[in-house]
């Protein structure tokens, strides 16, 4: 599907969040159009304005506007770019917005929470293909070229893919997708092939390829992923390797919050295909038993 836009319309852009997406994001659709980044902390915001984004390996560093998430400003549309275990505490404050959103967030979490949302018509959901790693509060490394793709969320907002047509820019990508639900289980296999492998051996995506080893794993857990969704497994094995090689130099997000002994997105990814496996998945179901210890271990006893 196809939208005629002219785009050199300035869109008013709310990307809340200011982690390695919502920078990188930030950053990318600032040389176009108005952003305001929206962030928790008064530290980041503070930071944020003294020394702007920075995006290695990129030369410019930009000044964007940056405001803390309670003096939220309806924009003509916000971008959603926290993690999805935010998102029970932030959409609350979405109900109110009558402008479209998107969100941009891996696994198959979110779908619950933004049905469960009394949201307002035009909502998008996005694919979020680049590798990016976050240095700092202002500083991210741009470590892997990818696509943003969006489909509407239901048949009620198709008005979303107007804006989507807008922020597409050749350095960073925007594509309209007719069945998000098919995209977005796609990119599923490739986080649950490449996150817990890369979080567990601690490596970098790429060495999913080069390791023997490894390579063998992860080929395993894609054919048992694709063929518990019903995909056919060569396929969606080709599509993985493709990210992995185009996000070779990145610390997957998984690996990043095992880094910094923070919460992961193993819920949303292996938790949601453990609960709608209808026969044993036994990679998988190892693979989210070694995340969940290794948060343990990390964290301690404590209760998410
Ligand atoms: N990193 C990657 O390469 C990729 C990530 N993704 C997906 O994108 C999503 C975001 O990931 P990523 O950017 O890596 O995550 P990060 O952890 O780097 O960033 C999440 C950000 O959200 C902020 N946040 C949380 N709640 C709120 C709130 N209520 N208001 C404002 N800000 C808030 C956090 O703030 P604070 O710093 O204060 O905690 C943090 O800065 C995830 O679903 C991830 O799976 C998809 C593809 C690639
Ligand atoms: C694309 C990829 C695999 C990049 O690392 C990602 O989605 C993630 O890290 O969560």
């Amino acid at each position: 599907m196809r939208y005629r836009c002219d785009r050199s319309e300035k869109v008013r852009v709310g990307v809340i969040g200011g982690g390695a997406v919502g920078l990188l994001t930030a950053y990318f659709l600032s040389a176009q159009h108005d952003v305001t980044i929206y962030v928790r902390r008064q530290e980041q915001k503070s930071v944020l304005i003294q020394q702007g984004v920075v995006v290695e390996p990129y030369v410019r560093k930009k000044s964007i506007k940056v405001k803390c998430i309670e003096d939220m400003v309806e924009p003509d549309i916000f971008l959603i770019c926290v993690k999805s275990y935010h998102l029970p505490a932030l959409l609350p404050s979405l109900e109110s917005i009558r402008c479209p959103i998107l969100f941009m967030q891996n696994g198959m979490g979110h779908i619950k929470w933004i049905k469960e949302a009394a949201l307002p018509s035009n909502i998008g959901i996005a694919v979020f293909e680049h590798g990016v790693r976050k240095i700092n509060d202002n500083k991210v490394l741009h470590t892997g070229v990818g696509r943003v793709r969006v489909g509407a969320f239901t048949e009620d907002d198709l008005d979303i893919l107007h804006y989507v047509s807008l922020l597409h820019q050749d350095v960073f990508p925007f594509y309209q997708e007719m069945d998000w639900e098919t995209v977005l289980q796609e990119k599923l296999i490739a986080n649950a092939v490449i996150n817990p492998i890369t979080a567990i051996f601690q490596v970098e995506n790429g060495v999913l390829l080069e390791n023997p080893h490894l390579a063998w794993m992860a080929k395993k857990v894609c054919e048992e992923v694709a063929t518990s969704l019903g995909q056919p497994w060569e396929k969606k094995w080709e599509y993985v390797k493709g990210i992995i090689q185009s996000t070779k130099e990145n610390r997957s997000s998984m690996l990043v919050d095992m880094d910094h002994c923070r919460k992961t997105e193993v819920e949303e990814i292996l938790g949601y295909l453990l609960d709608r496996a209808k026969e044993e998945i036994p990679y998988v179901h190892y693979l989210y038993h070694s995340i969940k210890a290794l948060e343990r271990q990390k964290r301690g006893d404590v209760e998410w």
